[in-house]
């Protein structure tokens, strides 16, 4: 199986299936650095990536954003002065689909 990040994007429909638990340490062994959080009840992925400064700050982010807009599929990120959080999750699912997994991967990969 080809890492997460290169595969592709399903589409993600209101009664598509959660992630597993046994889907999620699968996946998580890619991206060890994220945590899964529980959010008013829907569960997501999370990681904060800190910067030198803010411009580089909203470099990643306007990078997160192409990847999101290239997928069709959209995080929520909180840009600050040095570091940004990105969360991942699937609206239509109020919950963790590989989607998530593979952005959070492609998230990695824009970061360096
Ligand atoms: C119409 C549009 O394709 C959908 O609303 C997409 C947009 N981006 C999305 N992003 C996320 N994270 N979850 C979704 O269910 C989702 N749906």
């Amino acid at each position: 199986m080809s890492q997460l990040s290169e595969q592709p994007c399903e589409a993600c429909h209101w009664d598509a299936p959660h992630v597993t638990e046994t889907e999620i340490e699968q996946y998580r062994t890619e991206i060890p650095e994220w945590q899964i959080v529980d959010r008013n009840g829907i569960m997501q992925l999370q990681r904060t990536f800190t910067f030198k400064n803010f411009v580089q700050a909203l470099d990643f982010t306007q990078r997160v954003g192409e990847i999101a807009e290239q997928a069709d599929h959209h995080p929520a990120i909180l840009t600050e002065y040095g570091k940004v959080t990105v969360s991942w999750w699937s609206h239509k699912i109020k919950g963790l689909h590989k989607n998530d997994f593979i952005l959070a991967a492609r998230t990695d990969e824009v970061a360096t």
